[in-house]
Order: C-alpha cells, then sequence, then structure tokens
C-alpha cells in the first residue's frame, strides 16, 4: 500500500468488531496479566452468583430459634464470600485496567513511530489534527475496550447466562414471568438508550462547535479587533451555544422518560414478582430465603443483560476506533529504504547530481514542478538558485531531501541514487534551513542542538555565535535555558531565522541547503549571519535560494529557473552581460519574488 487517505474522523465512529482483533496483537505481549485479569473476573462473577444464596440463607436459617449455634457460622460464611469478592473484583480492576492503559500506550508508540516514518505526501492527504486526534481521542476508546468494556462484557455475560439457568432451576414459574419481562425491558434499553446516544453525539458536537468557532475568533482576536467584528462574533458564538443548549436539553428529556420508565417497570416487575412469590411462600413450596435469593438474583440478572447491550455500542464504537488506528499502523510510504539498501560512505565529498528531473506534486499532477531539470553541482561549490516565486526552486532541495521522489529522473549524492540508500542515512549528511523556520516548544539550546543531538554546551554556544545569534538569546530571560513558547512565538522572524542557522551550523554536514535562510533578517543582522554563513559554506557544498543579491553574488555560480526549468546559469557578471531574467531581477533586487 502506498501513501493512504485514511478515513475522516466525522464518518461513522462505528465499526466492524473484526476490527478489534488488530488489538490482539498488541494484548497478546501481556499474556500474564490476561491470565490473572480473567481468573479473577471469573472469581469476581462466581461470588456474585452466591451471594444471594448465601442471604437467602441468613433470611432462612440465620433469624431462626432452632439454628441458635450456628447463627454466627451463615454470617461468617457470607462476610467470608463479601471478602473474596472484594479481593476479585479490586484485582479484576486492577488487571484490567492496567492491561488498557498498557495496550493504549503501546499502540501509541507504535503508531506515532509510523507516522514519523511516512512522506509530507501522506500529510497533505491528512490533516495532522485530525491523525493528532487519532493518536489521542480514538486511542482513549480503545482502551475503554481493553480496560473496562471487555471486561465488563464477559463478566455480564458470565452472569446472565449462568443466573438465567440457575433462575430457571429455582423456580420455572416465575422465570418463565422474567422471560417475558426481560426482553421487554431490553427492547426499551436497547431503543431508547440508542436515541439518548445519537442525542448525546449531537450535543457533543455542537459543543465541540462551539469550542472551534472560539478557538478560531480568540486566536485571531487583533482581526477581530482590527475588524470591529466583536458584536458579530459574540452574536455567532451565542447562536452555537444556544444550539448546543438545545441539543443538551433533547437529550435530557429523553433521558428523563428513559429514567421513569426503568424505576416503574423494574419495581413493578420486582413487586408482581414478589406478589407471585408470596403466594408460593404462602402456599409453602418456597421459603422466603429462596424469594430473596430469586428475586436479588433476577436484579443481577437483568442489570447483566442491561449492561451487555450498552457495552455492545462501546464495544461497536473502539472497534471504529481500533479499525482507523489499524489503517494508521498500516499506512506506508514509498520514501523508504529499498531492500538491497546502498550504505552511503562514511564521509560524503558532496557531489550532487540531478539527473533529467521531472517532477510533478501530487495534489498538482497537471503542472510539472521542475520539467527536464539537470544539474550537476561540485563538492563544494555554492550554488545559487534565482527566480520568481513558484519558479520550483524550494521544490529541488524538497527532491535533494527526498521528500519526494520524481516521476522521472534521478538524484544522486556521490554518485549514489538517494532512491536506493536509507532516506535516514543520507540525510544524515544533509544541514537544511528551511524557509519557514521551525522552533519547538523547548528551551533555546534544546532548539539549537536538534542540528546534532549530542553536541555539547560549548558547541552549542559555538553555533550561536557563529549565527550572530548570541546577544539576543543573552538579553533573554534565562538565557540559553530560556522557554519557547509554542512555535517559538516569543521570538521575532530574524530571530527565529537565526536559531534555524545555528541548527545548522551545529549539523556540520557537508551538504548545506539555505532557503530564504537570511530573508527575515535585517540588514544589519544579515551583514553578520552573512559573514558566518560564508565561513560555513567554505568546503560544503550549498545550494542556497535567496532573494537577495548580496547572498547570490558570492555565489560560484547562479542557476536562473523559470516554470520548473533552468533557463540560464553563469556567475553574476556573466549573467549581468547576458541580460535577461536574471538582469531584471538584479536590477529588482530579487525583492520582488
Ligand atoms: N506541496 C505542494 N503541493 C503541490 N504543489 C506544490 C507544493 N509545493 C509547491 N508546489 C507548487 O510547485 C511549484 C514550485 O514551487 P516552489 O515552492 O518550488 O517554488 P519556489 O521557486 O521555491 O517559490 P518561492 O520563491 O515562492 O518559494 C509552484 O507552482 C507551487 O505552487
Amino acid at each position: 500500500m502506498s501513501d493512504s487517505v485514511i478515513r475522516r474522523e466525522d464518518e461513522a465512529p462505528k465499526g466492524k468488531l473484526v476490527n478489534l482483533s488488530t488489538l490482539w496483537s498488541f494484548v497478546k505481549p501481556y499474556k500474564l496479566q490476561l491470565f490473572w485479569a480473567s481468573f479473577f473476573l471469573l472469581v469476581a462473577a462466581i461470588t456474585v452468583m452466591i451471594v444471594p444464596t448465601a442471604l437467602g440463607d441468613i433470611v432462612d436459617k440465620g433469624f431462626s430459634a432452632d439454628n441458635a449455634g450456628k447463627v454466627k457460622d451463615y454470617f461468617l460464611v457470607f462476610v467470608g464470600i463479601v471478602v473474596v469478592m472484594a479481593v476479585a473484583t479490586a484485582a479484576r480492576f486492577y488487571f484490567v485496567t492496567w492491561l488498557g492503559e498498557r495496550v493504549v500506550a503501546d499502540i501509541r508508540k507504535a503508531v506515532y513511530e509510523r507516522l514519523l516514518t511516512l512522506s509530507p505526501e501522506f500529510f497533505e492527504e491528512n490533516r495532522p489534527g485530525e491523525i493528532v486526534s487519532r493518536l489521542t481521542a480514538d486511542t482513549t476508546l480503545v482502551q475503554t475496550i481493553v480496560g473496562s468494556s471487555a471486561s465488563v462484557w464477559a463478566r455480564n455475560f458470565l452472569i446472565a447466562i449462568v443466573g438465567t439457568i440457575w433462575l430457571f432451576v429455582m423456580s420455572p414459574k416465575l422465570m418463565a414471568y422474567i422471560a417475558i419481562g426481560i426482553p421487554l425491558l431490553l427492547v426499551i434499553i436497547i431503543v431508547v438508550g440508542r436515541k439518548v446516544r445519537n442525542l448525546s453525539r449531537t450535543s457533543q458536537d455542537k459543543v465541540a462547535d462551539v469550542g472551534a468557532r472560539a478557538n478560531e475568533s480568540l486566536s485571531a482576536l487583533n482581526i477581530v479587533q482590527a475588524f470591529t467584528q466583536e458584536k458579530a462574533e459574540a452574536t455567532r458564538f451565542g447562536d452555537h451555544v444556544d444550539d448546543a443548549f438545545l441539543a443538551a436539553k433533547r437529550r435530557i428529556q429523553v433521558r428523563a422518560g428513559l429514567t421513569f420508565t426503568m424505576i416503574f417497570m423494574i419495581f413493578s416487575a420486582i413487586a408482581f414478582i414478589l406478589y407471585e412469590g408470596a403466594q408460593d411462600v404462602i402456599a409453602g413450596t418456597m421459603s422466603g430465603g429462596e424469594m430473596l435469593d430469586f428475586i436479588m438474583r433476577a436484579v443481577f440478572v437483568a442489570g447483566a443483560f442491561g449492561a451487555l447491550s450498552e457495552v455492545y455500542s462501546e464495544l461497536q464504537r473502539a472497534a471504529g476506533a481500533a479499525g482507523r488506528l489499524a489503517e494508521l499502523l498500516n499506512s506506508d510510504t514509498n520514501i523508504k529504504a529499498p531492500a538491497n539498501c546502498i550504505a552511503m560512505p562514511q564521509k560524503v565529498a558532496g557531489n550532487i547530481h540531478f539527473d533529467k528531473i521531472t517532477f510533478h506534486y501530487p495534489s498538482k499532477k497537471d503542472t510539472a514542478a521542475l520539467q527536464n531539470f539537470e544539474l550537476n553541482i561540485r563538492s563544494g561549490e555554492t550554488v545559487a538558485l534565482v527566480g520568481p516565486s513558484g519558479a520550483g526552486k524550494s521544490t529541488v532541495l524538497q527532491l535533494l531531501l527526498r521528500f519526494y521522489d520524481p516521476q522521472s529522473g534521478c538524484v544522486t549524492i556521490d554518485s549514489i541514487n538517494i532512491r536506493e540508500t536509507d532516506p535516514t542515512d543520507f540525510r544524515k549528511h544533509i544541514a537544511f534551513v528551511p524557509q519557514d523556520t521551525i522552533i519547538f516548544a523547548d528551551t533555546i539550546a534544546e532548539n539549537i542542538r536538534y542540528g546534532r543531538l549530542n553536541a555539547t554546551d560549548a558547541e552549542v554556544k559555538a553555533a550561536a555565535d557563529a549565527a550572530a545569534a548570541t546577544e539576543f538569546i543573552l538579553e533573554a530571560p534565562e538565557g540559553f535555558d530560556t522557554y519557547l513558547g509554542e512555535r517559538g512565538t516569543r521570538l521575532s522572524g530574524g530571530q527565529r531565522q537565526r536559531l534555524a542557522i545555528a541548527r545548522a551550523i551545529l549539523r556540520d554536514a557537508p551538504i548545506l541547503l539555505l532557503d530564504e535562510a537570511t530573508s527575515a533578517l535585517d540588514a544589519e543582522s544579515e551583514l553578520k549571519v552573512q559573514g558566518a554563513l560564508e565561513n560555513l559554506m567554505t568546503g560544503r557544498t550549498t545550494l542556497v535560494i535567496a532573494h537577495r543579491l548580496a547572498t547570490v553574488k558570492k555565489a560560484d555560480r547562479i542557476i536562473v529557473m523559470d516554470g520548473g526549468r533552468i533557463i540560464a546559469e553563469g556567475t553574476h557578471d556573466t549573467l549581468m552581460q547576458q541580460g535577461g531574467l536574471y538582469k531584471r531581477l538584479a536590477d529588482l533586487q530579487f525583492t520582488t519574488g
């Protein structure tokens, strides 16, 4: 399977129960815990079945003067059963919940590890936000299954089956009444229960709408205020809140009706059976204790059937979640190491060849982002790519990093086709400063260290120095240990770029890719960073995309691109003499690109 589109979150949440089989491979390693969970579940279910008998015995024999000597024993037996029940229930809870948490932790890790191997194409087709919700919401659903529903189902299944047979043996007549009553109750529970669930889903969706709306407008509050839309936003939000209330009201009404029906029916049924039982007790065919035993057991059995129907729909929801997680786990990418993978040499010289490449982005199949693109870059050479916006400059870097595979042609590094090696192997030899700087929610030092995780503090500081970043870092409240907000919001664009450059400096790789690495810097910082970058470029193969003449002029060779093709190449002077696109761009200082 190649990169695939996974099902959207808002599709039917139910799934075939067969999907649950995926979970088995995650539960399998924990056989010992599974054994104990099942053992204690069985013990707890048996004690639940015995409790009514023990209570019946107390009523029949424990209150009688003839048995005065044994009264204590009946009570002790009862207490003994209760102790076993309490221990078994607690132990079952422990093992089952442990299993649920453990399995979900393992699934989360497995899914995340798989996601990290997928190509950008996958994330273009599947929104990252939706995938993250798989990791959190779907795994939580699965957790309810493994960590509770499955065991609730097994326990109630046992109680329902064994209890029904037991009741039938105790009194076929009373059981016959129950056999008519229980299905009626079940139909009500299932039909109305389903309605309540649908209504609560609608109500949850409405609440989510409220959240989404608030999130959107609060995160763009400056736009809301600048366009004086506060009133309109408040009205729109108010409408959403009222919608959510109406949905909740409908749910509450149905639920209240269900509560009335259930209480009325259950207690009427108990009264009816008590009445019928009382006739038997008067006639001497049943003892008082046996009747208590019967009624308690009947309540347990009815409860068990009710729980079964409720758990069934939970199982279905979790099956849907398990199915979606299985899809993620099975998602594969074409961007991976081939079977007969060629290892990159320890030291890479950095000769790069783009061999007659034609490439279309998967989401834009009709226009080629690169057409018959042929470029040879010698080890140590600095090549600048220039051209108007959309010319395909960034695409060249994307292909060199093998984020995509071209439809024809190939990219080689030191004559090794990058498709024939492990992506993680050749990417080690590349340092990349992208157009949009990515800053992680971590300290400044850790953000720089992302370039090389084992770098020492001194190396991190040296990299920051070389990127002309030390000055602003030391001005930050805690220097290198200053925590940066999510996506580095506490930094200016230029500061973020300098951190990205420091990160690339620290990586110390033979191939350097700079995609408008200095575009957000002011003239003074750029001058400083330019010096650092020039030092960095010496001895490395560098591909630089820049819109500023000063950067471009220093390159050994300039490649002028337009519409995915190379339309001219040479040094600044030769290209200026030729005139054409380069001269036009240079005259405009590339700033309009
Ligand atoms: N992920 C993508 N999916 C589909 N099309 C894309 C994608 N990225 C870029 N493109 C398209 O490919 C073409 C080349 O884009 P590219 O980003 O390489 O241009 P560029 O020369 O780097 O432009 P700029 O100077 O604005 O960064 C453009 O037409 C662009 O719309």
